[in-house]
């Protein structure tokens, strides 16, 4: 908000938007965690158009209305979450920080923020939960053709009180990231995949994307096709040996049939079971058919594959589609308080970011993270108000209207 009010944190006069946040991010990472956080896949079209998206939206704001008592929280997970946003689940944070997901669940806990968990975290599921503290978790979920160690996960998830799991359905196969591949990139020592070192002496450090094998898969590595982790289209063999993200991420076998049920299995009754990267009505029909508790749309944050929808324009055939049966929440390029406002006017539930998250890691740790979701989440009042709504049940599609190039505006 404009004005600072008594016992609120000072602002930050070096950072006052998320697009500053972005450029003290990049001057704080080195080139090759900067490639591999912002970059999108292939020509970085759909990581654009998910933040332009919103730009294709105005809102329609109401006057005279006491807005003095704004509620800008929502209950998820039987939790109270301060802001509709969560952050979402986003692969080895100790790149950005040493201090990595601890730090972003400390954050969060101090934000009443909820958390995602990547499989391919570099902090333990165990002392992220404990950093956390009560406050609502949930695991990401890639389930390996290897289903033993995904398995796994999902105990310890269990054990440690997460809420639900997310199973990541969009990585059949790795999007293509041409940066990622040019700077050959692998996690540096001393960091590890922290949630597979007593199964494999996590290799993450030796995960190099140049088509070399990496030392401790020689000899079973043989039949390299040049761009390891990609697909050259080949039927290829379920991965063995210790897990890396670019071996183990793709699963090329997933399916409604056989994972869902399995998984629900796994979780029932203590996780609630959610897919995220949906970008259709088909397949948001077929997540309900199969029971799962909820759906993320999502594309990856523009990672995997490139020329789909933004998600904001796949979003309204998502809620349409499971309108009253399951909550629709949705990720990518949100990157101010009145993206949150439109996307929930467009009827999400519920959104989550990831890269400003990253971005304020880099920035100042636990409280680059702090400030990120408290940029978005004052923004997100600020909105709210002057948008005329004091309760998120408010935010509905009569505060949009849908501007096209030429400046003509339509109703929704
Ligand atoms: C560096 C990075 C790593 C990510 N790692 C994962 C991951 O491990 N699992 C996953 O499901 N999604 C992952 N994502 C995708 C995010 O969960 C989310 O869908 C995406 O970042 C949202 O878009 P935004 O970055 O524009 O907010 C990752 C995204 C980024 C940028
Ligand atoms: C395991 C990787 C594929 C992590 C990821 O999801 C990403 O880099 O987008």
């Amino acid at each position: 908000m404009a004005a600072q009010v008594k016992g609120e944190k000072p602002h930050d006069l070096n950072c006052l938007t998320i697009a500053e946040l972005e450029k003290h991010a990049e001057l704080r990472m080195n080139k090759q965690t900067r490639d591999y956080y912002n970059e999108g896949a292939d020509s970085g079209s759909t990581l654009r158009e998910n933040t332009t998206a919103y730009g294709k939206y105005r809102i329609r704001p109401r006057v005279l209305r006491d807005i003095s008592l704004i509620d800008s929280s929502v209950s998820i997970w039987g939790a109270c979450n301060s802001v509709p946003i969560g952050v979402a689940p986003t692969a080895m944070q100790c790149l950005a920080h040493p201090d990595g997901e601890i730090a972003t669940a400390k954050a969060c806990k101090e934000a009443g923020i909820a958390m995602g968990l990547s499989s391919f975290a570099t902090s333990t599921i165990e002392d992220v939960a404990s950093n956390i503290d009560g406050h609502p978790l949930i695991f990401q979920l890639y389930l390996f053709e290897e289903r033993e160690h995904s398995r796994k996960l999902i105990q310890r998830a269990k054990k440690a009180g997460y809420k639900a799991i997310f199973l990541t359905v969009d990585t059949p196969m790795l999007g293509r990231r041409n940066m990622e591949i040019r700077n050959q990139f692998k996690l540096p020592k001393p960091y590890k995949l922290a949630n597979f070192a007593e199964d494999s002496g996590s290799s993450a450090s030796e995960t190099v994307m140049d088509g070399s094998t990496p030392k401790s898969e020689q000899g079973e590595e043989k039949k390299s096709n040049g761009t390891k982790g990609y697909h050259d289209g080949k039927r290829r063999q379920a991965p063995t040996g210790p897990v890396s993200f670019h071996t183990h991420a793709p699963n090329p076998t997933l399916s409604w049939e056989r994972d869902i049920g399995w998984l629900k299995e796994q979780c029932s009754p203590e996780m609630e079971v959610w897919v995220k990267g949906i970008a259709t009505a088909e397949d948001a029909h077929l997540a309900v058919h199969h029971g799962v508790d909820g759906i993320v749309v999502s594309n990856h944050g523009g990672r995997q594959l490139n020329g789909t929808l933004a998600t904001l324009d796949a979003l309204p055939d998502v809620v349409e589609a499971a309108r009253g049966k399951i909550p629709v929440h949705v990720d990518g390029g949100i990157r101010h308080g009145t993206d949150v406002f439109k996307a929930l006017a467009l009827g999400a539930d519920f959104v989550w970011v990831g890269r400003p998250v990253l971005w304020g890691l880099a920035y100042k740790g636990q409280e680059g993270v702090e400030l990120c979701l408290r940029l978005l989440s004052d923004e997100f009042r600020l909105c709210m108000g002057l948008a005329g709504t004091v309760k998120v049940e408010d935010i509905t599609k009569e505060y949009l209207v849908k501007i096209d190039k030429s400046g003509f505006t339509s109703r929704l």
